[in-house]
């Protein structure tokens, strides 16, 4: 089943996530072939929590910390997060690694906590524009993926990969269907049976040309998620995929 998430990144406060989730249960109430993954922030995931309980809604968080308890300021476990309804875990989004200095051993270790605990991870994945003009997007990737997954084997259906040109993020210029479709067969080739999601700039314009791509098996939508309307269309598009 092809799989359409939104990451919200660092928008809406508890009382507009309520406000939002209120519509969206009411637009997606009839989507059945199509996974849904709402990842609000954290402060959020509580109120989210009680109101997809018995929802085909799935609830993902946007990052999390590999220790299970302890001196780690500001973090949060992945126990604080089961507990609260999610199943899902956003490791590596390129916002993380690039503002936030988060390393590929980093984010190998979130890839193993959240499979130890039975949370699923979505490992994000993509290059910089100076490694696409130098014809590196596929070494970047494999690196990525090499160091992200080191250590670990037999991923089929425990994980998805989100691909996300960085180029293409938040800046209204999406990557073709064709070059999304191109990195997510090398990113099969590499690992086997893996559900890769394209990721940067969609909308409900052009989601149904990704989705039509035999190796795009879902989306990971920034901005176009934050509008209950617009990431409904999405959501939509992938029904008849
Ligand atoms: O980073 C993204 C999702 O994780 C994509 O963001 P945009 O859809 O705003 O480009």
């Amino acid at each position: 089943m092809k799989l359409i998430a939104g990451n919200w990144k660092m928008n809406k406060t508890p009382s507009q996530t309520r406000e939002y989730i209120t519509k969206f249960l009411e637009l997606v109430r009839d989507v059945k072939n199509t996974e849904i993954l709402l990842c609000p922030p954290f402060t959020s995931l509580c109120v989210a929590g009680e109101m997809l309980k018995d929802s085909h809604i799935k609830l993902g968080a946007q990052n999390c910390h590999y220790e299970e308890k302890g001196a780690f300021t500001g973090e949060i476990s992945l126990s604080m997060l089961k507990e609260l309804g999610v199943s899902y875990v956003i490791v590596g989004h390129s916002e993380r690694r690039w503002l936030f200095g988060e390393t590929d051993e980093m984010i190998n270790k979130k890839v193993i906590a959240c499979l130890e605990k039975g949370l699923r991870p979505i490992l994000c994945v993509g290059e910089k524009i100076e490694d696409r003009n130098a014809g590196m997007t596929l070494k970047v990737v494999e690196s990525q993926l090499k160091l992200g997954l080191s250590g670990l084997e037999d991923l089929a259906g425990k994980i998805d990969i989100a691909y996300e040109p960085i180029w293409a993020i938040g800046t209204g210029t999406p990557a073709t269907p064709e070059d999304a479709q191109f990195v997510h067969r090398f990113i099969k080739e590499f690992l086997g049976d893996v559900r890769v999601l394209y990721g940067g700039s969609v909308s409900p314009k052009n989601a149904k040309d990704f989705l039509s791509m035999p190796d795009v098996d879902g989306l990971l939508v920034g901005t176009a998620s934050l509008d209950p309307e617009s990431f409904a269309q999405i959501v939509k598009a992938s029904e008849g995929e």
